[in-house]
């Protein structure tokens, strides 16, 4: 997976490159990472990359031809890649969403600064317009990083454990299950027996009834939306009368 990222600030992605998931992804050659920044494409002295928003207003707009150009120059050397544009106007991406991302061979990521950037700039030049939520945030790069972070984690060879990103928490609609690890016993709360017993299809089914009842406690929503079969209903209802003797 490539991703290109057309950022004022391209200092702030070291983060991704020092360390943790994206950073050994990136080491391992699973993800990799180029940076462009639109004030490399400027053509005045004073290398201009925001100007005043027509029509009066507070703050500024990044101007269409240092990103238009930015992005061309990653489109050169990342021809299947789309373009995605990170704002607050954006689709709302979920791990469904993720998923979809990581299926295609790479992103150009553009990360607004100010107060956005001229709307020609989307029309002409962005294939997608993406939100990490319903927030401000004061540029880009954040919601670009969280992205790359979210789909990184997807791609095989990322993760040490091969299925750990598949028992994720919304992974398969629901919230993950509770955890646990040593000791068994900590300040009087010992950990569930099922998980210490080694009977693993009782482990598997504590943990998808646990992912089932959390999810129906905190996020009714989620399960509205995925449905349950036969046997998810008759766990849930299980848990659920548990709950009350
Ligand atoms: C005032 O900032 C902007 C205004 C318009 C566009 C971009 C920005 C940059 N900020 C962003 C970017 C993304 C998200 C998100 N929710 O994905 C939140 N904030």
């Amino acid at each position: 997976m490539r991703f290109d990222v057309v950022t004022l600030f391209p200092a702030l992605f070291d983060v991704l490159l020092d360390q943790g998931v994206t950073g050994r992804a990136l080491i391992r050659g699973v993800a990799e990472l180029h940076l462009w920044n639109p004030r490399d494409f400027t053509r005045d002295r004073h290398r201009t990359v925001d100007d005043r928003p027509y029509g009066g207003g507070p703050g500024m707009l990044m101007k269409v031809e240092p990103l238009r150009d930015a992005i061309a120059a990653a489109r050169a050397q990342a021809p299947q890649s789309r373009v995605a544009y990170l704002s607050p106007q954006g689709r709302v991406l979920d791990q469904a969403a993720m998923v979809e991302l990581s299926r295609r061979p790479g992103w150009i990521l553009v990360a607004g600064r100010y107060e956005g950037v001229d709307e020609r700039l989307i029309e002409g030049h962005v294939d997608e317009e993406w939100s990490i939520g319903d927030y401000v945030l004061s540029g880009g790069e954040l919601a670009a990083m969280v992205v790359m972070d979210a789909v990184t984690r997807l791609l095989p060879g990322a993760l040490g454990h091969a299925d750990s990103a598949a028992q994720d928490s919304h992974t398969d609609g629901l919230l993950d299950c509770p955890h646990y690890t040593r000791p068994p016993e900590i300040d009087g709360r010992r950990v569930p027996e099922v998980l210490i017993g080694g009977d693993h299809a009782a482990i598997a089914r504590w943990r998808l009834q646990q992912a089932l009842g959390q999810t129906y406690r905190r996020r009714p929503d989620l399960l509205e939306r995925r449905g349950l079969n036969q046997h998810e209903q008759a766990l849930l209802d299980e848990f659920v009368r548990s709950r009350h003797d």
